[in-house]
């Protein structure tokens, strides 16, 4: 699915209204029908409703929102910031139908206003959307500022008043919702740790703008949605051979259970089979926590210490759990896999970070796997802020042409073209021991089964969230293990 920027929306917007073709208030209680239908299912008329409306097309929203629920028996209070002969034209509309079927009071600076107390009630806000063009100060900011400290759930309309769409949101007045409502598709604003408390959870509704304008919008950021994910296809007449040979090289002596975790992952996503490479002492480890392995042993008894050979495999993955004793050997084995399908991964990243001239051995569309803090060690410095690291994200996968899975909540997978898709599986259950090797072993199965590497990215990324959700709803989030994730994987 793609995200869109502010003003591609409103392009997509108007030519909805030019081309359906559909009067632009009629594309508004369009949305307005759109938000309360998923409105209702979280909040019954049992709520007392009360409703800030900006005086912009999001305030216009708020006002049929308001006459919407006001007609299906919600008792609604609405209030209107600002001045309202100054509002839109579609608001102007709205206005005029609300107030002919309940009263709506008008609130500008130094006006009185009282919040809900009442426990069973619900803020709905609709202060701005995607028109907010600097941040919100004086009387609204004191506005936001006191329904924030109400309490009481909030629901935004399209996005939280004072949260900017598309670029960083100062540190300013922002409503922190429980719940987004969003228009047609999510905000770029969504997928950014930074913004956690001014988007909640959320959820796009369809308000069906104009699906051949919508293909035709150029976008390198999309969201990963089931529709997105199509498995290779396995023919009946297939034999082991057919689904590619993996190979990895993970563990050391006292942390094998990176090995057992990425092996098991690979195995139950469908390799053919797995060659794990591992030092001498950790052999046993191996073979009885997963019989299905053949086991590559090293000269060494404890730590990474090089392979010999590894043409025959169809893929490589590298990284979990094997020490960072041995840099040199890392270097030799990266000299080693021209051609190869490669994925890289914890403290295979740290030695790129420790000798980052490394990354000019990597293959062409290698995998990398770091999470923040590995990335920051990669590329050797911070960010300001979480939009410019997904541009410092994106033009390090442009220049080094690699893939880079920054695992997050919404993991952000970068291409080499410039993309980045975020991932729209998993749960916080996820941030546990193991669970990065888990990926790893599902990313090296896809690649050794002949996905294409964007794919085996993406799609690794997405099935390991998808198997961590299923474990959470057998255990727990706050209970689930690693394991957990692999005995999910379908
Ligand atoms: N696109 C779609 O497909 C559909 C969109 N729809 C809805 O329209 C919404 C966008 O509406 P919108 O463009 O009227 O903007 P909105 O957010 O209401 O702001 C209004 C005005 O406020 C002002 N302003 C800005 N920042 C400010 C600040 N800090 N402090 C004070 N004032 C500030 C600024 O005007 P200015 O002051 O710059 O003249 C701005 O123009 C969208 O989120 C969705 O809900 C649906 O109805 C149908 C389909
Ligand atoms: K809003």
């Amino acid at each position: 699915m793609k995200i869109l920027s502010t003003y591609q929306t409103r392009d997509l917007d108007e030519y909805t209204i030019k081309n359906e073709p559909i009067p632009s208030i009629d594309l508004m209680e369009r949305a307005a029908q759109a938000f309360v239908n998923s409105f209702v299912l979280k909040y019954d008329n049992t709520f007392k409703t009360v409703i800030f409306c900006g005086i912009g097309n999001n305030g216009g929203d708020g006002l049929a929102v308001a006459r919407k629920l006001h007609q299906l028996g919600y008792d609604v209070q609405t209030y209107v910031l600002g001045n309202s002969t100054n509002g839109s034209i579609d608001f102007l509309e709205n206005l005029k139908r609300l107030q002919n079927q309940s009263e709506v009071i008008k609130l500008s600076e130094n006006d009185e206003f009282h919040l809900p107390k009442k426990e069973k009630s619900v803020i709905i806000d609709a202060i701005f959307g995607s028109g907010l063009n600097r941040p919100i100060d004086g009387f609204l900011a004191i506005v936001i500022l006191k329904i924030n400290q109400t309490g009481l759930p909030i629901v935004s309309i399209d996005i939280a008043s004072g949260l900017f769409s598309d670029t960083h949101s100062p540190q300013s007045a922002v409503i922190q919702p429980t719940y987004t409502i969003t228009f047609q598709y999510p905000k770029l604003a969504f997928f950014q740790p930074e913004n956690e408390k001014s988007v909640g959870s959320w959820e796009a509704v369809d308000i069906g703008l104009s699906q051949d304008s919508i293909r035709e919008a150029k976008t390198k950021y999309y969201y990963t949605s089931s529709a997105e994910i199509r498995p290779l296809a396995r023919s009946s007449f297939s034999h082991k051979g057919t689904f590619g040979h993996a190979f990895l090289v993970a563990g050391s002596y006292g942390m094998m259970g990176a090995a057992v975790l990425a092996t098991k992952a690979c195995l139950r996503s469908g390799v053919g089979k797995i060659t794990t490479h591992v030092p001498k002492k950790c052999v046993d480890i191996l073979q009885i926590s997963v019989p299905e392995v053949i086991v590559d042993i090293s000269h060494n008894d404890y730590h990474f210490d090089g392979i010999w050979n590894f043409t025959k495999y169809d893929a490589v993955a590298m990284g979990p759990g094997i020490g960072l004793e041995n840099i040199d050997k890392f270097e030799e084995f990266l000299k080693k896999t021209p051609n190869k399908k490669l994925i890289i991964d914890a403290d295979g990243i740290t030695f790129l970070g420790q000798r980052p001239e490394l990354l000019k051995l990597l293959p062409k569309n290698t995998i990398l796997t770091p999470h923040p803090k590995e990335f920051k060690s990669l590329i050797g410095r911070g960010w300001e802020n979480d939009f410019e690291k997904l541009e410092i994200l994106s033009e390090f996968a442009v220049s080094k042409k690699i893939i880079i899975c920054l695992k997050g909540k919404n993991t952000a997978v970068a291409l080499p073209n410039g993309e980045i898709h975020f991932n729209s599986t998993g749960n916080s259950g996820m941030a546990t021991a193991g669970s990065g090797d888990v990926l790893t072993g599902i990313i090296l199965s896809f690649l050794a089964q002949g996905y294409p590497p964007e794919q085996a990215a993406i799609q690794g990324v997405y099935e390991h969230g998808l198997a961590g959700d299923q474990a959470a709803k057998n255990r727990s989030e706050r209970s689930m293990i690693a394991s957990d994730i692999i005995e999910n994987l379908r």
